[in-house]
């Protein structure tokens, strides 16, 4: 044995005191050795264990003196148990020796060391084996155990002390064997190496004194640890139960790191700032020096594993820079795309017509003559066919554009209102007026159909146009598809939808002039823009509401009708705030729209624009001068006050010029009548027609030219029928209203519209209109030449004679009272007084020229009369005078020519006509 045996000997079978000291401060140290590195036993410690006759050596490991100690507490725990209990081996052991101390070692035990080491079967050493293993706490069996010698912990502990000498190792483990095999215990001690469960099986099983396989220690071989979650996976129940035991010693150790960063995982190395690139780590040290390296161009090509994306993007830079530097670029061919035409697009398929005239009109085919982009080539456009053979109608005669803004441009909403205001939009008989109306005398004046074609479309040449007869599915010859003359039935369609687009007109408060209308949308010249509608009262009526309903109101909104009849709008359309302008933008016109007179406002001669104020000429008689209104209209030819147009006098023309431009009209054909029907349009030609009329009527006449004159002359020649009959109405009226206004001393404004229609359409909606008024102008104009005259045989409407005359002289009396009458007679409109009248009737049985005229005419009316139109015009049988106008026959069944031909003799006759007393007249009282 060697100086170890015998040092270990000594320190196994001497427990000094110094010793135990020595082992205390060893389990302290085994302590933390499951956390700690192998810590190096001071040569102090160790020297207290040292025998000085014992060969010293100069290092233990700690381990070593770890694994000892437990064996020495064993050994002193047995001596004192079997100094209590008597136990075979107790007494065996105290026989093996007797002279050890028995002094017991109660501290400084290394509990971690003492559970991992394995322990002599002491069971079986004392022969209580078959009472089973019994390990739980408290367990007899486990306090026997503890009492049994483990050899094995120290050879266990030995090794854990790796770092100590294998020698010394060695030696101790044969110490520990001998001093076993010293006991006797009957079998061969176990080789320490042997691992505690290889060498449990070995005892189950085999034979002691087999060979056993030790487990070299992780912690002191470098093997890679177990860690705890391996541990509890790879235990068994039993195993873990038992592995959970050590844990709460093991965390009990833990505990005390608990409070390290190295525990918790916490790196407290300061954070730096990172950059990765494609996932391998980049020093920002390196990143600016290689940016710096980026900025001058790089001598060589730098990993881009290293590279930040920037770095990298900038070299990338530097090198398609470097890449183009040395190859040139060349563009790259690339295969053009061609795009796929298609040759006819929409109107694949279709082939467009050699003829493009094929199926076309006269007039249609006239105006795509005009077209040179239309005009035929003589080879087919196959490449891009234009739509000629389905939209060329559309192309010839074009549409409606509308601009997409500023169309309709309503009023804010918040406007003021008018109070008291009732709509109504369709005209209402009231009281006696319903009785009294004839139901429809228009369908008996005008019974027949235009002679419109499809392709005219009822324009200005229609028939019923020109007398202003709405054209309807009785008496047009076009049908509603083409027919152009339907002026109300497309208000009703326009505005039925409602929409303030469609409705285009607001009323709206004006700065000096009450309320006014104005337009929200845009209108086309002559477009209708909207129907005045009221009451129909009768004259009384009218008398009546005047000096009862309406005595202290400032306006009324009278205006007279049709078979004298009056119109009250106070309860009516819109219209009726419609103010005076004397350069108006619309007019007033009164048609006859299926037998019935409905009078609306239509669009003069130009477009009326989004926000104009809507205005015409009221022609205002003021009746009284009390009355007369200041003229707030602001156009520069203002006339001053709310009075009726003044008319200029021109030059006299020699009346030759007129009959000679009359008949050579005449003869002229259709082409003049254009002419003048296009110069009637305008009042500017009105006016020059009326001064033409003056001129004339001054010529052929005593003194001054009137509305007497003129309708003495008229019906004369039977031309001025509507005006005439609307004058007589107003005539009428006004007789009747002079009576009340003289009571009111209030003023009464007649107002007259300017008729647009043309001469032609004059003369034919005059013949055909109102028989009754016409009876009543005819027999003021015949009232005169019933004086023995050669005309006197011609005009043989002596029997209308009686009703003219009382209207005459209401006329007569109601100018009377109007003091600004002489102020007035410069217009044709003016009334006259009854002075005048008589000498109107003087003129006009004076007039003779036109009468002889009229009597030329006759024999041609007579054979017009003949025909089946005459029979359609029953005016022409009752009222002989008219016979002077029977030479136009009326009715569509007469050709264009002949009808032109007569229209334009009356044409230039309706014109002077035309300024005549208008067929629609506004009944007005101004302020009492
Ligand atoms: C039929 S109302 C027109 C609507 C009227 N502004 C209103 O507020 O009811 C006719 C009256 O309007 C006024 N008026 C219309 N036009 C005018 C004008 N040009 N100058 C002055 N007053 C006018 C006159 O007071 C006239 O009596």
């Amino acid at each position: 044995m060697s100086s170890e045996v015998t040092m270990a000997e000594l320190a196994v079978l001497s427990p000094e005191s110094s010793f135990s000291v020595a082992a205390t401060d060893a389990s302290s140290n085994a302590a933390s050795f499951s956390s700690t590195p192998p810590t190096t036993v001071s040569p102090d410690s160790m020297s207290l264990a040292s025998d000085p006759d014992v060969p010293k050596q100069d290092t233990i490991t700690a381990p070593l003196l770890a694994a000892a100690i437990p064996l020495l507490e064993n050994i002193s725990e047995t001596e004192q148990q079997e100094s209590g209990r008597q136990t075979p081996v107790g007494q065996a052991i105290v026989v093996a020796d007797a002279s050890l101390s028995a002094e017991p070692l109660t501290t400084g035990r290394a509990r971690r060391a003492q559970a991992s080491l394995p322990v002599y079967n002491l069971s079986k050493l004392s022969g209580t084996a078959k009472n089973g293993k019994r390990r739980a706490n408290g367990d007899p069996v486990q306090d026997k155990r503890r009492r049994t010698i483990s050899g094995d912990t120290l050879v266990d502990n030995s090794k854990e002390g790796a770092s100590a000498s294998t020698d010394a190792l060695v030696g101790t483990n044969e110490a520990v064997k001998e001093g076993i095999d010293a006991l006797n215990p009957g079998w061969p001690a176990p080789d320490p190496n042997t691992p505690p469960g290889a060498r449990n099986a070995k005892k189950s099983k085999s034979a002691p004194g087999s060979a056993q396989i030790t487990r070299p220690a992780t912690r002191l071989s470098g093997a890679p640890v177990e860690t705890l979650a391996t541990k509890i996976s790879s235990l068994g129940k039993r195993g873990r139960k038992t592995f959970e035991k050590g844990i709460s010693r093991i965390s009990r150790e833990l505990l005390r790191l608990q409070d390290t960063d190295e525990f918790a995982h916490i790196d407290a190395r300061p954070v730096r700032y990172t950059v990765w690139s494609n996932g391998k780590y980049i020093d920002p040290s390196e990143l600016e020096e290689k940016e710096k390296e980026a900025q001058s161009p790089p001598r060589k090509k730098a990993k881009t594993s290293d590279q930040s994306p920037a770095a990298a993007a900038a070299e990338y830079k530097n090198v398609t820079e470097e890449v183009e530097k040395r190859e040139p670029k060349v563009p790259a061919l690339q295969k053009r795309r061609v795009k796929k035409w298609l040759d006819k697009g929409l109107y694949a398929g279709q082939e467009a017509p050699l003829d493009i005239y094929k199926g076309l009109t006269a007039q249609e085919k006239k105006k795509l003559s005009t077209l040179p982009e239309l005009l035929p080539t003589g080879k087919p456009n196959k490449t891009l066919p234009t739509p000629i053979f389905n939209g060329l109608r559309m192309l010839i005669h074009g549409r409606d554009f509308k601009l997409p803004f500023d169309v309709c441009s309503p009023l804010p909403p918040g406007q003021p209102k008018p109070a008291a205001y009732r709509t109504m939009t369709r005209n209402r008989f009231v009281g006696d007026a319903g009785a009294y109306w004839k139901k429809t005398p228009h369908f008996e004046d005008f019974a027949s159909r235009c002679v419109c074609k499809p392709e005219d479309g009822c324009a200005e040449d229609c028939q019923n146009r020109i007398m202003l007869y709405e054209c309807d599915e009785t008496n047009c010859n076009v049908g509603k598809t083409h027919c152009q003359n339907r002026a109300f039935q497309n208000l009703q369609e326009r505005t039925k939808k409602g929409g303030r687009y469609r409705v285009g007109v607001e009323v709206y408060k004006t700065s000096d002039r009450g309320y006014g209308v104005r337009s929200n949308r845009c209108f086309e010249p002559n477009q209708i823009i909207m129907e005045y509608t009221g009451e129909i009262i009768t004259e009384e009526e009218c008398e009546r509401r005047m000096n009862e309903v309406y005595k202290n109101n400032e306006c009324y909104y009278l205006m007279s009708f049709d078979q004298n009849m009056i119109i009250d709008a106070t309860t009516g359309s819109i219209a009726r705030f419609v103010n005076h302008s004397c350069s108006p933008n619309c007019r007033m016109i009164k048609w006859i729209v299926s037998g019935q007179p409905r009078m609306a406002l239509f669009a003069g001669d130009r477009p009326i624009m989004t926000g104009e104020e809507l205005t015409y000429d009221y022609n205002f008689d003021p009746f009284s001068a009390k009355n007369v209104q200041k003229c707030l209209c602001g156009s520069p030819n203002c006339r001053g006050v709310l009075g009726p147009k003044p008319k200029e006098v021109k030059p006299p023309k020699p009346p030759k010029d007129e009959k000679k431009g009359v008949k050579g009209s005449v003869k002229a054909g259709k082409r003049k009548l254009k002419e003048l029907l296009s110069g009637d349009r305008d009042d500017e030609d009105d006016s020059k027609a009326i001064k033409k009329r003056k001129i004339k009527a001054a010529t052929g006449t005593v003194s001054k030219k009137t509305a007497g004159i003129k309708a003495a002359k008229g019906a004369a020649k039977g031309y001025a029928m509507i005006k005439r009959s609307v004058s007589a109405v107003s005539i009428t009226a006004k007789s009747k209203f002079t009576g009340v206004s003289s009571k009111k001393t209030a003023g009464r404004m007649s107002l007259q519209v300017a008729r647009k229609t043309p001469t032609k359409a004059k003369t034919a909606s005059g013949t055909l209109s109102s028989s009754s008024s016409l009876t009543t102008i005819v027999a003021a104009a015949t009232v005169k030449p019933a004086k023995p005259t050669p005309k006197k045989k011609t005009t043989p409407s002596a029997k209308s004679t009686p009703k003219s005359t009382p209207a005459s002289a209401k006329t007569a009396s109601s100018r009377k009272r109007v003091p600004s009458r002489k102020a007035l007679e410069a217009t044709d409109d003016s009334p006259a007084t009854q002075e005048e009248d008589e000498e109107e009737e003087a003129t006009a049985s004076a007039e003779k020229p036109k009468p002889a005229a009229a009597k030329k005419a006759s024999p041609k009316a007579k054979a017009a009369a003949k025909t089946k139109q005459t029979k359609m015009t029953p005016w022409l049988t009752k009222t002989p005078a008219l016979k002077v106008a029977k030479g136009t026959p009326p009715s569509s069944a007469k050709s264009n020519k002949s009808r032109n031909g007569l229209d334009l003799s009356r044409g230039a006759k309706i014109r002077l006509v035309q300024r005549s007393p208008s067929k629609v007249q506004e009944v007005y009282d101004g302020p009492n």
